[in-house]
């Protein structure tokens, strides 16, 4: 059990969206990465976080979302950097944008940083099911996130904030293993 786990938590890497090919989790493996989702932890069961599939037919409105956030933050962009931006859209067969909800109406004490952790578990829930499935998947954010353009194409209420997108296909070539930090990097005792 611990090697299945092991093996997947060691096999996932990043990546990049552009190099996610088809084919792409069928409706029965994408169900299973957003059932793995469900599996997060989450203190005070608020689910502070939605996830946006996001279809084949809407993928030109997401190009133009893009495009549109460059144009707005760099009104100088040159015709091709805003047809980068567009073609950014089409990238990965399968393309989820990751939300987190911060809903007021919920009120607790649980504050903002929990709720953004519970919403990571998740995403790495998602990539692991993936993973499992012999799916690879990449993580893409960036300052179109936080535009207005993106704000309304995902139809974000004032207290919901757009983090990622993720992306699952079959892998590009195989990247050498990245070198992991030592836990004594990052684990001390008390
Ligand atoms: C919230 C979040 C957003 C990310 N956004 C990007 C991104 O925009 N572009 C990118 O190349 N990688 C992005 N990444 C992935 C990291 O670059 C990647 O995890 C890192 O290089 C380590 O590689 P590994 O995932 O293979 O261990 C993101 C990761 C996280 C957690």
């Amino acid at each position: 059990m611990m090697d299945k786990l092991w093996s997947c938590l060691a096999g996932r890497r990043q990546v990049s969206l552009r190099r996610l090919l088809a084919p792409g989790p069928d409706d029965a493996a994408l169900e299973r990465i957003f059932a793995a989702a469900a599996q997060a932890p989450d203190h005070g069961v608020l689910l502070p976080w939605r996830f946006i599939l996001i279809s084949p037919e809407r993928r030109p409105d997401l190009g133009r979302a893009f495009a549109e956030a460059l144009a707005q933050r760099d009104p100088g962009a040159d015709e091709a950097a805003r047809a980068a931006a567009y073609e950014k859209a089409f990238h990965a067969p399968c393309l989820v944008a990751a939300v987190m909800v911060d809903d007021p109406a919920g009120a607790t004490t649980v504050p903002v940083a929990e709720k953004l952790v519970s919403l990571g578990c998740a995403v790495q829930n998602m990539l692991l099911a993936a993973e499992a499935q012999g799916f690879a998947s990449g993580l893409a954010s960036g300052l179109a996130m936080e535009s207005v353009a993106m704000r309304r194409l995902l139809c974000l209420l004032p207290h919901e904030q757009a983090i990622c997108f993720i992306g699952f296909g079959t892998g590009g070539a195989a990247k050498a293993p990245r070198e992991r930090p030592a836990t004594g990097r990052f684990v001390t005792v008390l």
